[in-house]
């Protein structure tokens, strides 16, 4: 098998108290994961380590076989720039920029295109030149999405990506990951409350007890 685009090894972390220990993990291209767990274990905490955000107490993560939180701030930057793409619960869309706009600031950024199809594939076409403000939170989770995909990054880390979202327009988005990560060589790592949501990733993983089992 290739070499994992995410590994970590004996991942340990917690604020005023420890939320896991020594905690392994591999995701290779085209392979989807979720993470489940009750509110609280520590799923977003996670996500965050695994994705450059927070250094964890114990252990390392390698994204694309280089040691994440050994590398200087400078190439940190480059590598959510370029090669992750991030849905976190709360979008950061600049609100007085219309939904076009917002999309050019990451291809610009990326050096991509817009891609006319995922845009349709989310629905989204018709609202391109739309105030951020003036978008329903459905609407703007699925710009921020469009915003994402559009700089192509190589592995995607979403937390609750469909949470906004009524269930038809849940379907289609993961769809769209999906189609994502599997057309691109990519890779998608997400964390939600949502079973069925879960249950489209390869592999299933609960957080639990301070340890990631796998769900079988
Ligand atoms: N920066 C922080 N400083 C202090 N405590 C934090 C910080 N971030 C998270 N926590 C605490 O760590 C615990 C785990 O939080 P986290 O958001 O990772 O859980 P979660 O499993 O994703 O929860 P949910 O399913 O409700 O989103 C919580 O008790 C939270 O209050």
């Amino acid at each position: 098998m290739s070499q994992p685009l995410l590994k970590a090894e004996q991942i340990s972390h917690g604020f005023d108290t420890q939320l896991f220990e020594n905690i392994d993990f591999s995701l290779a291209s085209t392979q989807s994961a979720a993470i489940v767990g009750r509110s609280g274990s520590g799923k977003s905490t996670l996500l965050h380590i695994f994705s450059t955000f927070i250094k964890p107490n114990g252990g390392e993560v390698f994204l694309f076989g280089e040691e994440i939180y050994a590398q200087p701030e400078k190439a940190i930057e480059a590598l959510r720039r370029y090669d992750i793409g991030i849905i976190f619960q709360f979008h950061y869309l600049f609100k007085g920029m219309s939904a076009l706009e917002n999309i050019e600031v990451a291809t610009m950024l990326s050096g991509e295109t817009i891609d006319e199809g995922l845009l349709r594939k989310l629905g989204i076409d018709e609202v391109m030149e739309h105030k951020i403000g003036d978008l329903s939170g459905g609407q703007q989770q699925r710009v921020s999405i469009a915003r994402v995909l559009s700089k192509k990054p190589r592995i995607i880390f979403a937390d609750e990506p469909t949470g906004n979202l009524d269930n038809e327009t849940a379907v289609l988005v993961m769809d769209v990951l999906m189609d994502y990560i599997r057309s691109n060589d990519a890779a998608l790592l997400l964390v939600t409350h949502d079973e069925s949501m879960a249950n489209r990733c390869d592999t299933v993983y609960r957080l639990d007890e301070k340890m990631l089992k796998e769900q079988v």
